[in-house]
């Protein structure tokens, strides 16, 4: 693997899967591979899990780490041929060949504008650092994508299932900000790499993208959508095709226990308490969210691995 900013980068999934969940294991068998090799972790937006679980696996595979709030160093310039005389201090070129000087691996977290479709489908954070930079990538979430957390989704749904082929439902929950389609983007594309039965179910108006969706089962009653699920997805996401919009915050869209049924509950974190999920799912036994985050550990750390093989 020579970079992993998106699902299709890694080669054999089912194995990769497999290998994550050998390593937990034994966390520290490849602790060699990573010796006197630098992580350099850039982050545009908040994190929590990202930030440790990345930090964490690159540390177990003999890493050093380093990690700059972008936003406290410089104000970067993104476009080509830019007369930089307004607020820009430094262009990514620069930055970018910079940063390459001091890390073996760089990845990076910056969340869309949701405001500018275009530029945030064009992914041209990720991709200004693809073009300038002279090594491997790893994507902590960028405008249209967060394949480490859908790695972890997989990692934790392969070790849960008590099924061949479960039915995994992905539902949209009300929140009082305006969110990224990158997690459920990623969720949905990894689903439809494993074998399960997926559905995806949204008030009218949250639409993902058709280049996402593609004939994966959508439905707009989440009751209907819940029926005999094994998994459920919650996870809320701002208007794709009214871009950036907050559509509805209907309450009635929240995931409780009566809904969930005897489906295991599962988000990426952060959630909203009684807004997103209510207290009840959170505090039962079905929810594997905090096995969900210890996963983020491994999947960053199977494709750290798979990385450093490829240096
Ligand atoms: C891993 C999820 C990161 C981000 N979540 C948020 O920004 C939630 C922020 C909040 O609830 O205030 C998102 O939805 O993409
Ligand atoms: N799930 C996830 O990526 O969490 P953070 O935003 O806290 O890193």
């Amino acid at each position: 693997m020579k970079n992993y900013t998106k699902i299709s980068d890694i080669n054999n999934l089912n194995q990769t899967i497999k290998d994550a969940i050998q390593l937990k294991v034994n966390p520290f068998q490849y602790q060699s591979l990573g010796k006197q090799k630098t992580l350099v972790m850039l982050f545009f937006n908040s994190s929590l899990r990202t930030r440790l679980s990345t930090e964490k696996a690159a540390k177990q595979l003999g890493m050093d780490v380093m990690i700059l709030n972008v936003n406290d160093a410089w104000n970067l310039e993104f476009e080509d041929g830019a007369i930089m005389k307004m607020d820009k201090s430094e262009h990514v070129k620069e930055a970018a060949q910079v940063i390459s000087q001091y890390a073996d691996i760089i990845a990076i977290r910056a969340f869309p504008t949701l405001i500018d479709k275009q530029k945030d489908t064009s992914e041209f954070v990720l991709n200004s650092f693809l073009k300038y930079t002279s090594v491997p990538i790893v994507n902590m979430e960028s405008a249209t994508a967060h394949p480490l957390q859908a790695l972890a989704d997989a990692i934790t749904i392969e070790e849960l299932k008590s099924l061949a082929k479960p039915k995994v439902v992905l539902s949209w929950a009300p929140h009082p900000k305006a969110l990224p389609q990158a997690v459920a983007n990623s969720f949905i594309e990894m689903m439809q790499y494993l074998d399960v039965d997926l559905t995806i179910t949204h008030p009218k108006g949250y639409e993902l993208s058709n280049n996402v969706v593609k004939n994966t089962k959508v439905s707009y009653h989440q009751n209907e959508a819940l029926k005999d699920a094994d998994f459920v997805y919650v996870k809320n996401w701002s208007s794709y095709k009214h871009y950036g919009e907050i559509l509805s915050q209907d309450s009635n869209w929240m995931m409780t226990k009566t809904k969930l049924g005897t489906a295991k509950f599962m988000h990426c974190l952060p959630v909203r308490r009684n807004s997103v999920v209510e207290d009840a799912v959170l505090d039962s036994e079905q929810s594997v969210v905090i096995q969900q985050a210890n996963n983020r550990t491994f999947s960053a750390q199977i494709v750290l691995k798979q990385i450093l093989e490829n240096l």
